[in-house]
């Protein structure tokens, strides 16, 4: 069944013009040049595969595709580090990166599942 954002009682986006939203107002608070320092250098640190991911993953996100990724790898090979210089990438061009997972940990561990596999359309 297809899922609409109202479904799941949050709101991405502020519904006035003081963005009250506080996962926005977050997004908007970053010291972009200190941020865009911080990426480059991070990039400047990237291993080949990570380059690859990161060249491939920007990509898509510059000429709006919509693509989804899946980045896998054994522990500790620099996975988030990869995330982060593309988090940064993107909020240091002043656009929008909200970084979401699920955790079976959670009390709403159901409803935060449900509502990962509906952002990223994966079927189990
Ligand atoms: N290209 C890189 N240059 C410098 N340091 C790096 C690079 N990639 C990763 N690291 C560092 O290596 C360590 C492990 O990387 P990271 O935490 O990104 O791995 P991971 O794949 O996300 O691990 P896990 O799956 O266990 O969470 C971190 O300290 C990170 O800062």
């Amino acid at each position: 069944m297809e899922k609409i954002l109202v479904n799941f009682q949050i709101c991405l986006f502020p519904n006035n013009e003081q963005n009250t939203n506080r996962l926005i107002r977050e997004e908007q608070q970053y010291e972009i040049e200190e941020l865009a320092k911080s990426t480059e250098d991070n990039f400047s640190c990237l291993n080949i595969d990570q380059q690859a991911a990161f060249k491939k993953i920007i990509t898509a996100v510059e000429n709006n595709t919509s693509d989804i990724f899946f980045v896998d790898g054994p522990g500790g090979t620099g996975k988030t580090f990869l995330y982060n210089t593309l988090l940064g990438k993107v909020r240091s061009n002043g656009d929008i990166a909200l970084a979401v997972a699920s955790s079976e940990n959670q009390p709403d561990a159901a409803e935060q599942k449900e509502f990962a596999e509906w952002l990223l359309k994966v079927e189990e």
